[in-house]
């Protein structure tokens, strides 16, 4: 895996089928460009924005459409999809899932919204996951976050401790946060020692203003390529033995002390 690109979309809110027909249009537009792209990045509960309290009628029944659309053309432009999240309504509620597709438009891991966010009432419409974000994507093992649950390193830690290199976050983060949305994915990545590739929406909804700026930084912390607030695609191109060399240089993996910390 090298380069990737995010789809720093607006939402229409509370509606897929829109939602559906930007998504494709920018899959496609990267995919037939020359930009030789390995994996799509997309942004938090992107095909409904936070349209919560419709979720019993826009939420997708246990991702099967989803699935379907975004397998078909992960498979036919032989590329990695990271399709954001979407609502996933199953028998026990409705979760805010990540759904990760490899080059065969194989979903290879779902991983559902850790922490909610209280804040925009979450915990009021979504079940929260129980389980890790996970995966390995072209023989590299990668992560996935979902927008809060950047707040939690040590949740994002528990997702290092095997060499993992990239963290792939998605979100809809609001422009007055922006400030701590680039401070934590850049701490994120330095405390790591990995890539931080986050994909962040543009535009409003009737409740909020999101801010932008997906981001992609290197495992030294460096900015390897950052969006403004407009409608764009964020490429950016990411080399495993940068990972590597930061990792020797300062151990910081054999360096800790865990029988000094509290969890
Ligand atoms: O933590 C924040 O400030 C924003 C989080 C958020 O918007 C979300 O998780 O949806």
């Amino acid at each position: 895996m090298s380069r990737v690109a995010l789809v720093q979309m607006h939402i229409a809110f509370g509606d897929p089928d829109t939602n559906f027909r930007t998504v494709e249009e920018n899959i496609r537009m990267i995919c037939t460009s020359d930009k030789k792209v390995d994996v799509i990045v997309l942004p938090e509960l992107w095909s409904t924005g936070y349209d919560l309290t419709r979720l019993n009628e826009i939420a997708d029944n246990e991702g099967k459409t989803t699935v379907e659309f975004i397998g078909k053309l992960a498979k036919s432009f032989q590329v990695n999809i990271i399709a954001g999240s979407i609502p996933k309504a199953t028998d026990s509620g409705v979760k805010n899932t990540m759904l990760v597709f490899n080059r065969n438009g194989e979903l290879i891991k779902e991983y559902s919204k850790a922490h909610l966010f209280r804040l925009m009432n979450e915990e009021k419409y979504l079940i929260e996951g129980n389980s890790d974000g996970l995966f390995q994507l072209d023989g590299e093992l990668c992560a996935g976050v979902i927008c809060y649950d950047i707040r939690f390193p040590e949740w994002v830690r528990t997702h290092m401790l095997d060499d993992t290199k990239v963290l792939f976050v998605v979100a809809e983060w609001p422009k007055p946060r922006i400030d701590h949305w680039r401070a934590l994915l850049i701490s994120r990545a330095i405390e790591n020692q990995c890539y931080v590739v986050a994909c962040n929406r543009i535009g409003s909804d009737p409740n909020n203003e999101f801010g932008g700026h997906s981001i992609i930084v290197g495992p030294w912390g460096e900015i390897v390529a950052e969006a403004d607030e407009s409608e764009t695609i964020l490429y950016g191109d990411l080399d495993m033995s940068e990972v590597e060399k930061v990792r020797k240089t300062i151990p910081i993996f054999s360096d800790r002390r865990t029988e000094l910390y509290r969890l």
